[in-house]
């Protein structure tokens, strides 16, 4: 994050002298945004950087416990630079926060510099080689020059210029948002890869007497745990396609002055991160749990997949805040629908009358046909939009304000940035295939992949469908049967769609998903190879077990 940050909020100048330092790696450095006290509500970060005109330098402090610099990646013992997220103050008025380059250690010696108190914040669930620290600083000097001016200047008088919009120093994480988006993918194609390919090799159980025992993946459970999984693995990639598509839109337009749509990239960006981590992070564990006893062990690979992707979806914006960020801008889309402006792409729907396209129980519709099925997503979308918007309204008028209102109505409106992004995932994900050049073999594989897709996704949320009426509870029982009628399809050809996404063995760090499938024999080795086995007879049976069991003896 920190490269990206003085690509984005840079001057020219600035940028000829930091980036090649950081391209070269002649310093490293990371991103210090969060505090002991704060990691959400950015307005409430306490590290001040207060502007010195005599000398021409920002003086930056951490004033509180709670404003020591907690959790950035790499800030323990490895960065020797950090952008530091601090309140900008000059000439006595304060301007909210602003990125500064501070040099954290010595280039020669790898020591802190004075009025730098930094280290590593200790053990955590997962990414152990990451040494996420602390930064305490002490009326800690830097140039000017060290505050990133690329949207706001301080001038070396003090004067302050502001920037065309204060949220632009956000660019940063809106960029790593996306970039999660497509790590859901990457770790939901791993763990879909590791239990499939496990399930082809793994036999258990007697059916019928005397008949073999079959592959895990031919139960029609196993299949129904997986293969949903395989399919959102794959409208995953598509999805991150298309987000990074119109990220790199945005950001152009926005390298260009033009702001107009910052904001629809903020709340799809702030939504698709949050609904694809939380899929892939309960979807990690559906696949561990499908390899049973073998799946708890770290030789499956699943337990590092897990803590370390499980931060995704917490760091970057805490899930459940960045899905009320893209509500609150659904709200308003619904407001400006309402007042005749025209919404932007991503958001349309909002301003077409949906309701009166489908009405549940209406015998003959072709609930199998995925262009129907969209339609019914963007209708649950838009009445879950509608819904918690009138709860928003209804506040207003019983008297609240527009945050009182918002806060009131924030479970409604987490489920309906959840539906939104549910039918932007599941709408790109039908019209990518019919985009893509592929054989009629290989469409119709997809096709598989994308109708169990939209069938399960509604499935597993029917009540929404159902309390809409939007589906009749026949019709739902009827998409239900859909997924489950696709399944042996799948079955088919499930390790080769594993097996499509390439997955070296180095990579995939999993003795379960081997591309060879020698599984037990490598298991084996892999055990023997524990550290506890590298004596026959483990030291510590000479102090406690050994004097145990002989003191106890003595008394048979
Ligand atoms: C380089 C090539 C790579 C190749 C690809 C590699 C393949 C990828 C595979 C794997 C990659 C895996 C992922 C990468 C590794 C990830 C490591 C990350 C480590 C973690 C780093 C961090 O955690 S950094 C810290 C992150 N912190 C946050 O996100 C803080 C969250 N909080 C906030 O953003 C804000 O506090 C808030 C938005 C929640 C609240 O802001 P505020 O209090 O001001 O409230 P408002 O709601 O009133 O907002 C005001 C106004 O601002 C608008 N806004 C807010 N944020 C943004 C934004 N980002 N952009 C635009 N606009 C924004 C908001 O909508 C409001 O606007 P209004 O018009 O007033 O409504
Ligand atoms: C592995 C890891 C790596 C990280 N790397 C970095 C890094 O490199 N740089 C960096 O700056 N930070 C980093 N972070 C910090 C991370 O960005 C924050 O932890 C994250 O933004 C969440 O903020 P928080 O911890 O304050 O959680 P909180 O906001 O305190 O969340 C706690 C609970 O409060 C709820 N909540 C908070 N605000 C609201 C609200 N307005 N409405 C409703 N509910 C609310 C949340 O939904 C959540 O359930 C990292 C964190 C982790 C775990």
């Amino acid at each position: 994050m920190f490269i990206p940050t003085l690509e984005r909020q840079c001057t020219s100048e600035q940028r000829e002298k930091f980036l090649p330092l950081c391209y070269d790696y002649r310093i490293i450095g990371t991103y210090a945004q969060t505090e002991l006290g704060h990691g959400t509500f950015l307005r409430g970060l306490e590290t001040t950087a207060h502007y010195d005109p005599n000398t021409q330098e920002f003086i930056l402090n951490s004033p509180t416990i709670s404003s020591i610099k907690w959790w950035p990646g790499a800030l323990g013992k490895t960065s020797t630079h950090a952008v530091v997220l601090a309140q900008l103050y000059t000439l006595g008025k304060c301007h909210g926060i602003h990125p500064f380059v501070v040099q954290l250690r010595s280039l020669d010696d790898h020591k802190p510099l004075r009025g730098i108190t930094v280290g590593d914040i200790g053990p955590k669930m997962g990414f152990g080689p990451n040494d996420n620290g602390y930064l305490k600083l002490h009326k800690h000097r830097i140039p000017r020059t060290n505050m990133l001016m690329k949207y706001s200047q301080v001038s070396p008088d003090g004067t302050y210029t502001k920037p065309p919009r204060s949220t632009l120093t956000y660019g940063t994480m809106t960029f790593v948002r996306v970039l999660i988006v497509h790590g859901s993918a990457i770790a939901l194609a791993k763990a879909s890869t590791i239990a499939i390919r496990y399930s082809a090799v793994r036999r258990q159980s007697e059916l019928r007497p005397g008949e073999p025992e079959p592959q895990i993946l031919s139960y029609p459970t196993q299949q129904h745990k997986l293969f949903p999984l395989l399919a959102t693995a794959y409208a995953f990639h598509f999805v991150q396609l298309a987000m990074m598509k119109i990220y790199t839109d945005v950001n152009d337009q926005i390298n260009n002055s033009n702001f107009s749509r910052i904001q629809e990239l903020h709340a799809l960006s702030s939504g698709l991160k949050a609904f694809t981590s939380w899929v892939t992070n309960a979807g990690l564990e559906v696949c561990r749990m499908s390899c049973g006893g073998h799946g708890y062990s770290q030789a499956s690979g699943f337990p590092r997949l897990y803590a370390d992707f499980t931060p995704s979806c917490t760091y970057e914006g805490e899930n459940t805040v960045l899905m009320l960020q893209s509500a609150r801008y659904l709200v308003k889309c619904v407001r400006d629908a309402r007042s005749g402006k025209t919404l932007p792409g991503t958001v349309s729907y909002l301003s077409e009358d949906v309701s009166a396209v489908h009405s549940g129980g209406s015998s003959g519709r072709d609930l199998s046909n995925l262009d129907f099925l969209i339609s019914l997503y963007k209708q649950r979308a838009s009445n879950q939009v509608h819904f918690a918007s009138d709860k928003v309204d209804r506040g207003i008028s019983a008297g609240m304000d527009l945050v009182g209102a918002l806060n009131s109505a924030s479970v409604h409106l987490v489920s309906a940035a959840k539906a939104h992004s549910h039918y932007f995932i599941a709408k790109t994900f039908v019209e990518s295939l019919k985009l893509l050049k592929a054989s009629s073999e290989l469409q119709n594989v997809l096709h598989q992949l994308a109708s169990v897709y939209v069938f399960e996704g509604i499935a597993q949320s029917s009540g929404d469908f159902i309390e809409d009426y939007i589906l009749s509870g026949s019709e739902a029982k009827t998409i239900r049967q859909l997924a489950v009628d696709l399944l042996p399809l799948i079955r088919v050809n499930a390790v080769s769609l594993v097996d499509a996404f390439s997955f070296r063995d180095e990579v995939l760090q999993s003795v379960l998903g081997r591309y060879d499938g020698n599984v037990y024999e490598n298991l084996f080795k892999w055990a023997q190879n524990s550290p506890l086995n590298k004596t026959d007879v483990h030291p510590s049976y000479h102090k406690y077990l050994g004097p145990l069991l002989k003191r106890n003896q003595s008394k048979l």
